[in-house]
């Protein structure tokens, strides 16, 4: 039988990094107890299973099957699925997501499941774009996202596409890197009424 660090695919599932503990810091300080949450790209489970320990209802998503996995492995109630496309509208509390957020040359664009966890395409935004474009919809009208992007997903063309999608941004976060700033956003829709 193989025990749980056996059945970890560090090749194919991201593993938790500077990205995931700092949307995973956001998360203790705006998820409450009793959201329901839902966890975009959830990896390896481990931003979804500080939600779960803030005494949210958690379910996770990802693309990748081998990440859908690891999420269960973890006891994440995880979906294979695109973005926030499985989920009925109106429906979370909170939406996380730590993105693949890097702008990658396209001769340089690989075809394995680590590539797609860490490329944004040549912009950084070619699944930010679809995922501020769709969010809305599966957010509760107080609800909101936490958003992971970096200086190099261009924050200001974030913020405007999130506005075209009437949603408003506040950086709620950040850390500086070598060669760029790890950002958290929290992005709510214009018509939450905040205290
Ligand atoms: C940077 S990793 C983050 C993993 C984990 N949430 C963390 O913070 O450690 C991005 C994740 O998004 C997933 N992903 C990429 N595109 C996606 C899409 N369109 N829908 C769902 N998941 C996607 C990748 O498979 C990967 O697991």
């Amino acid at each position: 039988m193989t025990d749980l660090a056996e059945r970890r695919e560090p090749d194919l599932v991201y593993q938790p990094a500077e990205d995931s503990r700092l949307l995973g810091d956001a998360t203790r300080e705006f998820v409450d107890e009793g959201d329901v949450v839902l966890d975009v790209g959830t990896g390896s489970g481990w931003v979804a299973s500080v939600a779960a320990e803030e005494g949210a209802d958690v379910v996770g998503v990802d693309l990748n099957p081998h990440a859908c996995r690891e999420a269960r492995d973890r006891g994440v109630q995880t979906v294979r699925g695109d973005l926030v496309e499985p989920f009925r509208n109106d429906a979370f509390d909170a939406v996380l997501f730590n993105p693949p957020y890097l702008p990658t040359d396209p001769d340089d664009e690989g075809d394995d499941w680590l590539e797609k966890a860490l490329s944004g395409g040549e912009t950084g935004r070619a699944v930010v774009d679809p995922f501020l474009d769709t969010v809305g919809r599966v957010l509760k009208p107080e609800g909101e996202v936490l958003l992971l992007v970096s200086s190099l997903t261009g924050l200001d063309e974030v913020t405007e596409r999130a506005a075209e999608n009437g949603l408003a941004t506040a950086e709620v976060a950040s850390e500086k890197f070598p060669f760029e700033r790890l950002i958290v956003l929290r992005v709510i829709t214009d018509n939450h009424q905040t205290d």
